[in-house]
């Protein structure tokens, strides 16, 4: 064991009001929106597949070309009572908003940087009014904060030098600041996803991260701030130098899932693109764009490992919302109208994974939820329970699908028979799970 000083700021696993609801919600909304939306992945022309966020990077932008942007920014579809209005039809309970990404442009109007909205032909704060609108329709607010600043004359990626010091200390000094603006311009934002904290600089300033943790907390009581922050003394990130978790929750799970239960030590979220690889909006996307099956099915294997799922929306130039993110808003929203129990307040249930899909449950609760997402060509869903629980009770969540029967199949190992079912979304089942054998649940006569 490593003597760490500077290591977690809160307990691995916070048992508050404020972290409870973040487990409760389970599904959150990211939204990446900068200057990097009006050009959209092309440069003077030229195409760039790369994410569309780091175009000044592949293009080679010079920064004060890049920040002529600003002067174009004038987004006048931005409504962000329409954006509250999609996420909540969406069935997302929180959102995730870039206030400020590594090209250092800050969406709202802060006093230590002039590369802000009050300097474009839009002027206004687009925060305020986006942080009442998410809060009226019931959707929690969370700031994404880029550390990396593209354009902050006293960024560094290392400290090399006394100058390199020097000017890092006024860095710090000026995210501390900002940091410090957006709790106290925005008391109902719930916490922050940082970003851009992989560079020899930050990890070579976990004092410093971990006070400024301490400082955020003490700001605003509840906060939730990601793993991603933190660094400890030693320079370990995300875990300090004894494994521990800093921050209240792992946010290693970018663009991918994690696939057993070694995540359940922690409290964790897997953020997502919709294509390959852009968050910010791209004009054109290239190869796979994931589809609402595909997404949802990501988000209940989140569930099932008692995890969050975060889904990336790029706005435009002029804050509409593309095609193929309107299309999830009402597929993923049907889904959750009707299956969203079997998401909300739900975790891992404790049983043993099968092919066909995923057992989800309310800590607590009798009731488990089977997320089917692949029908066995048998048609039969295995399930192996415990040795002391038995199965009282199944039916469908919502509409009913089919006839279920039940098979007591070995010791504790039940299939539920589907009928015939035609489905092109994963559906529930949910069986009531009980300690004492009974026959009932054999001969019982299945709702359908
Ligand atoms: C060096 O590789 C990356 C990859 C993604 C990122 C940013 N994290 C995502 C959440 C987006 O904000 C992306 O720009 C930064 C650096």
């Amino acid at each position: 064991k490593k003597e760490v000083q500077y290591g977690p700021v809160s307990p691995e696993k916070r048992t508050d009001p404020a972290m409870e609801k973040w487990r409760d919600n389970r599904f959150g909304q990211f939204i990446h929106w900068g200057l990097y939306a009006i050009p959209a992945g092309y440069w003077k022309g030229k195409y760039y597949k790369g994410a569309a966020e780091w175009l000044k990077s592949w293009a080679k932008v010079p920064m004060n070309e890049w920040a002529k942007l600003a002067e174009e920014f004038n987004p006048e579809q931005y409504d962000p009572e329409e954006w509250a209005s999609m996420a909540k039809q969406m069935g997302a309970r929180y959102v995730v908003l870039t206030t400020k990404h590594h090209e250092g442009f800050c969406l709202w109007p802060s006093q230590y940087t002039d590369f802000d909205i009050s300097n474009t032909p839009y002027q206004k704060d687009l925060l305020k009014p986006f942080v009442e609108a998410y809060n009226k329709a019931g959707i929690d607010v969370y700031f994404y904060y880029s550390v990396l600043d593209w354009y902050h004359p006293d960024w560094r990626y290392a400290l090399k030098s006394e100058e390199d010091k020097q000017a890092f200390e006024r860095f710090k000094t000026f995210t501390k600041n900002q940091l410090s603006e957006l709790i106290e311009r925005y008391p109902s934002v719930k916490g922050f996803w940082f970003d851009g904290t992989w560079d020899a600089s930050w990890k070579a300033s976990g004092q410093f991260s971990y006070e400024l943790e301490k400082h955020m907390k003490q700001l605003k009581p509840g906060l939730i701030i990601n793993s991603r922050m933190r660094a400890d003394e030693w320079g370990s990130r995300h875990f300090d130098s004894n494994g521990q978790m800093m921050g209240d929750y792992a946010s290693g799970w970018e663009r991918k899932l994690p696939t057993d239960t070694s995540v359940l030590h922690n409290d964790w979220e897997a953020c997502m693109t919709v294509p390959e690889n852009q968050w910010g909006y791209h004009k054109n996307w290239e190869g796979h764009v994931k589809t609402p099956t595909e997404l949802i099915e990501m988000m209940v294997r989140c569930t099932a490992l008692s995890g969050n799922f975060l889904l990336n929306f790029g706005p435009k130039e002029d804050g509409s919302i593309r095609e193929e993110e309107q299309l999830l808003v009402k597929e993923i929203g049907n889904w959750m109208e009707q299956y969203g129990n079997a998401i909300y307040n739900c975790a891992y249930a404790g049983l043993e994974k099968q092919d066909w899909g995923y057992f989800t449950r309310e800590p607590g609760s009798k009731t488990v939820n089977m997320v089917v997402c692949n029908i066995p060509v048998n048609k039969a869903l295995r399930i192996q329970l415990p040795k002391n629980l038995f199965i009282q009770h199944y039916e469908y969540m919502g509409k009913p699908l089919s006839k279920l029967t039940l098979e007591e199949i070995g010791k504790n190992e039940y299939f539920i028979h589907l009928g015939k079912v035609k489905t092109k979304q994963p559906f529930v089942i949910n069986i009531q799970l009980t300690s004492e054998k009974t026959d009932n649940g054999l001969y019982q006569k299945a709702k359908t």
